[in-house]
């Protein structure tokens, strides 16, 4: 059961939270505390229009990610820094990250 965590944000997820939600984000790599997926956009502006538009997201969320640019490839890295490891904030953000990538990429 969820406990109150508006003041003092969400908890991290324990083990079996992690392996339930794994097949729900296949294109994700999981790390310790840390999931990371890089999409490859077709050109260099689009991948920096998809980091304007994961922006848009981070902010509306007040929830960050860590954001690598090389070329046409961009690596986002999702982690809740207060709770240290992986919550339920990076989860919702890694679907919306999703939806959003300029094609669908392994
Ligand atoms: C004050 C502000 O809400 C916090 O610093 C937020 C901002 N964005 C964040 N992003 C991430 N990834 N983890 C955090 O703990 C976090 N904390």
């Amino acid at each position: 059961m969820a406990s109150d965590d508006s003041a003092t944000g969400p908890r991290p997820l324990d083990p079996d939270e992690i392996e339930a939600a794994r097949p729900t984000l296949p294109l994700w790599e999981w790390g310790d505390g840390v999931i990371r997926r890089s999409v490859e956009a077709p050109s260099f502006p689009a991948a920096i229009d998809f980091v304007r538009r994961v922006a848009e997201v981070a902010e509306r969320r007040d929830h960050h990610p860590d954001i690598d640019i090389r070329w046409r490839t961009v690596t986002l890295a999702l982690s809740t820094h207060s709770a240290g490891g992986l919550t339920v904030l990076d989860l919702e953000s890694a679907r919306e990250y999703d939806s959003l990538a300029p094609e669908p990429s392994v």
